[in-house]
């Protein structure tokens, strides 16, 4: 619906030494459920985005963000919600990855992301991933 409030979401396109970027299974109870995403979650009132996007990573997937930049922000209307996916490469980070909300986790080579279902929203960014390389 056109009318409704827009969900500001910190995402975070985490990619390894080896190329690999960082996969997360959103659980079947969520928002676009069972679909594979990069970790990240809403903006809180009085939160920047770079916040937003340490405090998500901490807290899904046990990853200390060091070095961030802007990658793309996608507008998304879904049936039942919009989005303003807020998309940040992550370029350093520490910590030993985990899904602390027990949810699967992959790490992914970039020419596999085709292969995995997203989000509708998610396709702009996998277009471009596929294209810088
Ligand atoms: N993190 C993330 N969210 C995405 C992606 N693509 C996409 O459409 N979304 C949508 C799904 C959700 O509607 C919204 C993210 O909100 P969320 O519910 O996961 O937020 P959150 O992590 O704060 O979780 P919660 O506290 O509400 O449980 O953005 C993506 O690649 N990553
Ligand atoms: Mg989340």
């Amino acid at each position: 619906m056109a009318s409704q409030p827009v969900v500001h979401v910190a995402v975070g396109v985490v990619e390894n030494t080896r190329g690999e970027f960082l996969l997360s299974r959103r659980a079947a109870h969520q928002h676009q459920g069972n679909l594979w995403e990069f970790p990240g979650g809403k903006v809180e009132a009085g939160e920047t985005v770079q916040d937003a996007l340490a405090r998500e990573l901490r807290e899904e997937m046990n990853l200390v963000v060091e070095e961030s930049a802007p990658l793309t922000v996608v507008e998304h209307a879904y049936s039942d919600k919009r989005v303003r996916l807020d998309v940040w490469t992550v370029t350093r980070f520490s910590g030993q990855v985990e899904g602390l909300e027990g949810q699967e986790w992959r790490w992914v080579p970039r020419h596999q992301l085709e292969a995995y279902p997203f989000p509708q929203a998610n396709e702009p960014i996998i277009e471009r991933l596929l294209a810088e390389d």
